[in-house]
């Protein structure tokens, strides 16, 4: 589904393609109609109804205009018109009451004020009909008693107001041109204060809680802007590459299926007329024409992708092959997040990209580790046999503001419960180590790699190696915690060291990590302490979160039969 697409067909609709129109969000765009400018079309079924009453409303006064002609060349029964017209009067005028009550919102009740008025104008325009009417057919000789009638009937009738004043409004309207042309230049005065908003809104970020900075957005001339995809984009690394293609005036499209990615981490741009979002699963193709795309997709923290593992493995395997297939198709570079899980539990350390790796192909993590081998393998099989010109970039491991709280990657847990005093939660010993790299070095690296010529893998990650131990400690000191550190069961197929080796990416990209470790966390803890203000509690994803809970009859099946139990878990 294109979000924003509904509401940029209806601006153009509105008013053509001038790229300033898209309209806004709702809190901006109630600027707009909240002005004395003519109704916008209708936006519900209740604004529907208006017109529909409306057009009723004119049909009356058509209708009694022919009766009265009717009638009066018959020369007859000129009170029972005069008296007709009164009920349909009345009848009028209480629908337009009611709807006058109704709309807590002003923009709405102006609404029916107006479809009010009109209301009342036609159905007081039949009786102006039946007045002209009597006017001229006053040579016919009337019964006394209808012409009386007749004459009351008009005495309250331009007693009725024709139209409400409407505040701002110099003159009620009498004719439907007057007032298309009042409502013209109110419509022109809305429209420049419309265009200045969007125009301002079009060149920078909107300050949301998750991000709360501006950021700049230039305006590159149309040879210089490029389009560009980035799935996932709505994830951790995604919102925070979209953030940086953004700032430099490229149009994005975020394709994401918040399975772990969040709508609030591209919320600031929402309104951003060079931006999109599209809710759209990777597994199942999709038609787009962008220049480059960032195949981001995939669930990547252990928890997660161990979840549902075969989901984990379409994701990579047809999640890939759809993207390539588009790539081919429209010619589109493509880049891909592959991992430092595609080493395994290296026997190499640091690990080179030349290093093949050594992973367990049936244990729990090799649906994200061989899914992300294979996804290598077909990425360049399509540059070997159809041309596509690809990127593989492979991450290690990654931290900064916009992990998901519940992402249950070291970095968060141990924030999370630093700041929490809660216990630091170590599987195994700690003596297993990770290496850790801030997100804007690696959105850096991947903006590096896909704008330069090296077509090969290369890891993207900072070489300073902690023991998870250590780490907990340091974790622990920087935030000042009063948390104990427990040592739970080690998980299965962990690999006990990690350290990228980033020859390839200094020497083919000029790039290397600039941020320290200490800086990154500094950044990242101040981003959890917001998040956790505005959340109360929260308890970080632990081991066994990786595996759905059984449901109820699998749980009395795994009670009867151990073996039950075996076959449930392989199946998963
Ligand atoms: O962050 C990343 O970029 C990488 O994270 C994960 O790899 P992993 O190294 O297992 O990530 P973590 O879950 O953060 O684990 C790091 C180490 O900390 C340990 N850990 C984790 C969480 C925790 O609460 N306690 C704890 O001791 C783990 O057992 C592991 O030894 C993903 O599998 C990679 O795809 C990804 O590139």
């Amino acid at each position: 589904m294109v979000v924003l697409s509904a509401r940029n067909a209806a601006a153009r609709r509105r008013f053509g393609n001038n790229p300033y129109m898209n309209p806004p969000p709702n809190h901006v765009g109630e600027g707009f109609h909240g002005h004395n400018g003519p109704p916008p079309p209708p936006r519900c079924r209740f604004l529907g109804q208006q017109s529909a009453l409306l057009l009723v409303g004119i049909g009356i006064g058509y209708l009694v205009a022919i009766n009265v002609g009717d009638y009066s060349s018959s020369n007859v029964g000129l009170d029972v018109i005069v008296k007709n017209l009164e009920q349909r009067r009345a009848a009028a005028s209480a629908t337009a009451t009611t709807m006058e009550s109704v709309g807590p919102m002003n923009t709405v009740s102006h609404q029916h004020r107006e479809a009010a008025a009109h209301l009342r104008g036609d159905a007081s325009s039949g009786v102006r009909v039946a007045d002209n009417h009597r006017r001229t057919s006053s040579d016919v000789e009337l019964e006394d008693g209808a012409d009386v009638l007749a004459n009351d009937s008009i005495k309250k009738d331009t007693s009725m107001p024709d139209i409400i004043p409407v505040a701002g409004k110099k003159n009620s309207h009498n004719t439907f041109r007057d007032m298309e042309g009042d409502d013209d230049e109110d419509l022109s005065v809305a429209q420049k204060r419309f265009v200045e908003t969007q125009k301002l809104l079009s060149t920078q970020s909107i300050p949301t809680p998750t991000n709360p900075h501006v950021m700049k957005t230039p305006n590159l001339p149309d040879s210089k802007r490029k389009k560009i995809l980035i799935t996932g984009g709505a994830g951790f690394v995604g919102s925070h590459l979209t953030d940086k293609l953004m700032m430099e005036g490229h149009e994005v499209i975020v394709l994401d299926n918040f399975f772990t990615g969040q709508r609030k981490n591209v919320e600031h741009w929402m309104h951003h007329p060079r931006f999109q979002l599209v809710v759209h699963d990777v597994t199942e193709p999709i038609m787009l024409e962008v220049d480059e795309i960032y195949h981001l997709a995939c669930p990547a923290s252990p928890p997660h992708y161990q979840y549902n593992p075969v989901k984990t493995i379409k994701t990579s395997t047809m999640g890939t092959i759809n993207m390539l297939g588009l790539a081919y198709r429209i010619k589109a570079k493509i880049l891909l997040t592959s991992t430092s899980e595609i080493y395994g539990d290296p026997q190499v350390h640091p690990q080179p990209e030349t290093y093949w790796g050594n992973v367990n192909t049936i244990g729990p993590r090799a649906c994200y580790d061989e899914g992300k081998r294979v996804a290598e393998t077909m990425m360049y099989a399509y540059k070997n046999n159809n041309g596509v010109d690809v990127r593989v970039a492979r991450i290690f491991n990654t931290f900064g503001p916009r992990m998901h709280p519940n992402d249950g990657r070291v970095v968060s847990n141990f924030v999370i419960q630093s700041l929490q005093d809660k216990p630091l939660t170590i599987y195994g010993d700690g003596s297993q180590t990770r290496s850790f790299q801030y997100i804007s070095d690696l959105v850096d690296g991947l903006h590096a790699l896909m704008n330069g010529r090296y077509d090969l893998p290369v890891n993207l990650g900072n070489p300073d190696e902690y023991t998870v131990k250590d780490f907990a400690q340091y974790i622990k000191d920087i935030t000042g915690s009063a948390s104990e550190i427990t040592f739970l069961p080690a998980t299965k197929d962990d690999p006990t060291q990690r350290k990228p080796n980033i020859t390839t990416a200094k020497r083919e990209l000029g790039w290397e990590p600039k941020v320290t470790v200490k800086e990154g966390l500094q950044k990242t803890i101040a981003y959890f302490a917001r998040v956790l203000e505005e959340a109360g509690e929260i308890i970080p994803t632990g081991q066994e979160a990786s595996k759905p809970k059984p449901k109820a009859a699998d749980s009395a099946t795994v009670k009867v039969s151990p073996e039950a139990k075996l076959t449930i878990a392989d199946d998963e």
